[in-house]
Parts: C-alpha cells; sequence; structure tokens
C-alpha cells in the first residue's frame, strides 16, 4: 500500500508532500519529525499535506479552495502559512492533475490564498496583508538587534542592520520577547543594497498614496531563523514581512523589492492592503513510503 509523497522545494526551504484528498493520514508530531529528519526520513524543513478542504477539521471559517495545505514545521508544529510552501503545493496540484494550470486558490490557516502558475514555472502568491504591529529586539550571540513585528498570517520579527549577515550564528535560536511573541516567532536579518541610480521608489500597482521619502535600495539580502524549523535556506513569508518592514521604516505605503536569499531570489510586491510573492518553485521527485517506515514507532 504505502503512502504517496513529493519533494519539492522553493528557493531550497525544501518540503515533503504529502497526498492525502480525503484526511486519512494520521500526521502525528512524530512521524512529522521523523519525515523531517535528514538522517532517518526524508529530509525537509516541512511537511505539506495535501487534502480537500472540507476533511480539515480546523481550517479557518469560509475557506472556498478545494484544496487545503496542511502545513507542518520540522518538528512537527502546525504554522498558519508558509509562503515558499504553498509554491511547491500548487505547482503539486497542477503536476498531479488535482487543479487546472492558471490561476486557483489555495486554503491555508491564514485564509484562502490566490495562486498562478506561471508559464516559467514559477508562481504568484497573493499573500494578503503584511501588518507592522509594533517594535521588539532580537538577540544573537548577547548582541541586540532592534525589529519591527509584522504579521503575514504568521509571526515574525524583522531586523534590519548593517551586520555583516554571515557573521551571524543562528545555529541556535535568537532570543525574543515571549510577551510580544507569545506563540514563538520567525526571525530575519536584513541588509540593503545600495541604489545604483537615483531613481529609488519601484512603479507598484499595489501601492497606495506615500507620504515617506523613496526607499535607499532596490533589492535586500535575508538570513532567517524560522520557528519551528532552525535557519532555513529562504522563507516565504518571512520575505514579505522583511519588505513590509523596509518600507514602514522609509515610511512607505507600498513598493516592490527584489529579496535574496541564500537558496536564491524572489520578488515582493507590499501594499496596504495586500502583498504578492514571486519565485520558483521546484518538485524533485515522487516516491512511496514503505508501511513498515510509516508505521515504525
Ligand atoms: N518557510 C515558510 C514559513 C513556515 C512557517 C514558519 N516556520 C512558522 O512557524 O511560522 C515560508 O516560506 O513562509
Amino acid at each position: 500500500m504505502g503512502v504517496e509523497f513529493a519533494k519539492g522545494h522553493g528557493t531550497q526551504n525544501d518540503f515533503v508532500v504529502l497526498a492525502d484528498a480525503e484526511g486519512k493520514l494520521e500526521l502525528t508530531d512524530e512521524r512529522v519529525r521523523a519525515l523531517c529528519d535528514r538522517s532517518r526520513g526524508l529530509g525537509a524543513d516541512g511537511v505539506l499535506r495535501v487534502v480537500r478542504s472540507e476533511h480539515v477539521a480546523d481550517a479557518p471559517e469560509g475557506i472556498e479552495a478545494e484544496w487545503f495545505m496542511d502545513y507542518r514545521n520540522a518538528d512537527g508544529s502546525i504554522a498558519e502559512m508558509c509562503g515558499n510552501g504553498v509554491r511547491v503545493f500548487a505547482n503539486y496540484l497542477v503536476h498531479a492533475n488535482l487543479a487546472q494550470p492558471g490561476g486557483f486558490l489555495v486554503g491555508t490557516r491564514a485564509g484562502d490564498r490566490a495562486v498562478v502558475v506561471n508559464d516559467d514555472g514559477s508562481v504568484t502568491v497573493e499573500m494578503g496583508p503584511a501588518r507592522v504591529f509594533g517594535e521588539s529586539t532580537a538577540t544573537v550571540g548577547g548582541r541586540a538587534f532592534a525589529g519591527i513585528a509584522v504579521d503575514v498570517g504568521n509571526p515574525h520579527l524583522v531586523c534590519v542592520t548593517d551586520v555583516d549577515l554571515a557573521e551571524l550564528d543562528l545555529t541556535v535560536p535568537p532570543g525574543h520577547d515571549p510577551v510580544m511573541f507569545p506563540h514563538g516567532v520567525n526571525v530575519e536579518f536584513v541588509t540593503e543594497d545600495p541604489l545604483a541610480g537615483s531613481s529609488s521608489v519601484t512603479e507598484d500597482p499595489l501601492a497606495g498614496s506615500s507620504t515617506g521619502t523613496a526607499l535607499s535600495a532596490s533589492a535586500i539580502h535575508m538570513r532567517v531563523h524560522e520557528r519551528g524549523v532552525g535557519e532555513t535556506r529562504s522563507c516565504g513569508t518571512g520575505t514579505v514581512a522583511a519588505v513590509a518592514a523596509v518600507l514602514h521604516r522609509a515610511g512607505l505605503d507600498g513598493g516592490e523589492l527584489v529579496v535574496n536569499i541564500p537558496g536564491g531570489q524572489v520578488h515582493v510586491s507590499v501594499g496596504d492592503q495586500t502583498s504578492t510573492l514571486t519565485g520558483p518553485a521546484v518538485l524533485v521527485g515522487e516516491g512511496t513510503l514503505s508501511d513498515a517506515w510509516w508505521l515504525s514507532p
């Protein structure tokens, strides 16, 4: 019998995709941890269970999408949303003939997300609003970094810094304020590229009227420590949070930036009502988990 899986990644943030249309799999925390373990399992930053929305007991009310992305972090915890995962999920649906190429909705715990699978294999996701909700501090190696708290369906703390990102030790979780982030937080460290020319703010149809100054960057660099995972090569919701924070610092309501992460590059557009994320989504291969492995403790 066996359990069918696929493996994929978006800018090297990698996932095990489990086909479970009728919601029959018992996906315990321990099974997720075993699947994501790079020695005893398939290895991944997270698991994407492909299930019809009607079979998801804790799906938010009003979900219209036929297919729901039941996302789990590598430690087994549930997260509201995954920006890289939803692109891989969309590509998988088309590949498995569960959705037609073009645009459709994917259900997530942050709500329905409109996706467009582009001809070049990239996927554009309507990520909803990126909401700045305060300021806080992250600590790495005893050093404090000022950060901006951003909600993209899941929580982020974005620290814009001049420090060389390569110097940061993210093998241990950055310290954060548990009162501000009672359910944990994804922490992004961001540097800005100086603009090459004098024209600065990019044209963005999503952007509202801005009162702030021009952006001092057209691209940013980011490293991330993800809640429930550790340092990853990319975090899609984190890139949206990073752009929202950079715009907020510049006093701008909207704009568009390229975000460079260790696993590649994505394009992010943020407006006052919504945001979009465009980036690659790669399906690596497919297979079947052995029953013996699935049932082993
Ligand atoms: N890698 C994801 C985010 C996954 C969830 C996150 N670790 C959390 O717990 O909120 C992305 O691409 O957005």
